[in-house]
């Protein structure tokens, strides 16, 4: 390890700066690795931090876990002190304890009310955007992140938070967003300052946060009377009860907020961060607009979004639209890991050994928009790449990991392309949609998620005899 390539830092706060302060994170590191290759070094103030890029060490590191590799050991324990310790940031036994009740309380909520849930959020969406005046500027990220919530509290706790209709009332809605830059700038902060004096950012997410667990423990509470009367579960914190009632599961009362608070600041910024940049590919790409618009017409006709699943699924080309966006602006370009015990890696060329608890970061989509070999033309938007019988090739997957891999694969993948495909579409049928850039060009910031920065897009209702 230490005779890894290492880019020019500071004394003390090593790499910080140059990653806080430069483009966008991940910027930083697809430049260092041009520079230095595949694997280099980096300082994160006194952690010393390993980059990789190589698809097979990759796919090692994500396979042999929890056993050799797990998530960063700083990084969960900042969730922790959040208060949102979950499946997400658990480790060991009580990972593998969480992981198949949360695989089962979303395969619930996805059978049984997913799809009227996102429908209802992309209805009120649909309205509030229709009520807007043509010309108006869309701020579609606040937007999206309320759309995003919204369905999160539904499909975990079937609750109606209405986040969209009830946008200027103070509520978790307004401040959840915050959970994300908080520990985003407490990772990055030289010292554990929130320990001896909290910022007026840090205490509106705890509070945030507070009234969260508050509301699910009240959920939980109920979910527990309703599944002791025999109801059969629908949703997430119905099917932990039922787990807990029924099956005998250990779960405690920190287990149930932990999981669905973790499940939601999962799932929230991520899913949003995808459909907003979408509605910026489709703002500045108006022929591919078009096609989803030609699509929508077809299979939704005068519907304003998808009756149901199947006409969900006849949708394809919207969801090449997501798949492309996911390509280019993947929301979570690298993950932060350690390693467990001493291992090495390979990759058949190269053998990297690593020692006990250092910390690893796997660029997870690295060369997904500059890769000629695998994705032709890189630089362009071509939603159609990822119709060809290409896109199904093992090779076309090699190194590009949005969800991640192995046994921690995100569990909320169908339905974050869900979510987003709806809103392709529904936007696509229902607007035209143009750029605004009147606060600036669209940037990037990053926060656990890649977000856009200024993106505002205009919008114009299409009349519904010209559909
Ligand atoms: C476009 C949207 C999304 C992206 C790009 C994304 C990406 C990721 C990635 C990269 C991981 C790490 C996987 C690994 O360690 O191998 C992850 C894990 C996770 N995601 Fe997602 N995610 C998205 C949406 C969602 C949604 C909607 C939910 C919840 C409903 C969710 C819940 C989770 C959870 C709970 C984990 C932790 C799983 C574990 O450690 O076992 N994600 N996600």
């Amino acid at each position: 390890m230490s005779d890894l390539p290492e880019p020019p830092g500071l004394p003390l706060l090593g790499h910080v700066p140059a990653l806080v302060r430069g483009p966008a994170m991940h910027r930083v590191l697809y430049a260092w690795r041009e520079s230095y290759g595949p694997t280099f070094r980096i300082r994160l103030g006194r952690t010393t931090a390993v980059v990789i890029s190589s698809p097979d060490i990759i796919a090692t590191m994500l396979r042999e876990r929890p056993e050799t590799f797990r998530r960063a050991r700083a990084m969960s324990e900042l969730i922790k002190e959040i208060g949102g310790h979950g499946l997400f940031d658990a480790e060991g036994d009580e990972w593998r304890r969480l992981r198949p009740l949360a695989i089962r309380g979303l395969k619930t909520a996805y059978l049984r009310n997913a799809f009227d849930t996102i429908t209802r959020s992309a209805a009120r969406l649909r309205d509030q955007w229709m009520a807007a005046a043509t010309g108006e500027r869309i701020p579609v990220l606040d937007d999206l992140m309320r759309y995003t919530l919204e369905v999160a509290v539904g499909l975990t706790m079937g609750h109606d938070l209405d986040a969209i209709g009830r946008r200027d009332e103070p509520g978790p809605h307004q401040q959840l967003s915050l959970v994300l830059d908080t520990l985003t700038r407490r990772m990055n902060s030289p010292l554990p300052y929130w320990r001896w004096v909290r910022l007026p950012a840090d205490r509106r997410t705890e509070a945030a946060v507070t009234q969260l667990s508050e509301l699910i423990k009240e959920r939980y509470a109920d979910a527990e009377q309703r599944v002791r009367t025999g109801k059969q579960p629908d949703n997430y914190v119905e099917s932990l009860a039922e787990a807990c009632l029924r099956n005998g599961d250990r779960i405690s009362e920190q287990d149930v907020t932990g999981s669905v608070l973790n499940m939601i600041v999962a799932g929230e910024d991520t899913t949003a961060a995808t459909a907003a940049w979408a509605m910026h590919y489709l703002a500045t790409h108006p022929q591919v607009q078009e096609r989803v618009r030609a699509e929508a017409a077809e299979v939704l006709g005068r519907d304003h979004y998808p009756a149901d699943t199947t006409a969900l699924s006849r949708l394809t080309y919207a969801e090449a639209v997501v798949n492309e966006v996911i390509r280019l602006r993947p929301a979570s370009p690298f993950l932060m890991m350690e390693t467990t015990t001493d291992t090495t890696v390979t990759d058949g060329r190269t053998e990297l050994r690593i020692d006990r608890g250092t910390v690893l970061v796997p660029l997870l989509t690295y060369g997904s928009d500059s890769d000629p070999e695998r994705f032709p033309d890189p630089g362009v938007f071509d939603p159609d790449r990822w119709l060809s019988a290409a896109a199904r090739q093992p090779s076309h997957a090699q190194g590009f990991l949005p969800f991640g891999s192995g046994p921690r694969f995100c569990p909320g993948r169908n339905l974050a392309l869900m979510e987003s495909t709806l809103i392709v579409s529904m936007a696509c049928h229902n607007f035209v949609i143009d750029p605004d850039t009147s606060a600036g060009p669209v940037g990037e910031r990053v926060t656990f998620a890649v977000l856009p920065t200024r993106l505002g897009v205009r919008l114009s209702p299409i009349p519904a005899p010209a559909r």
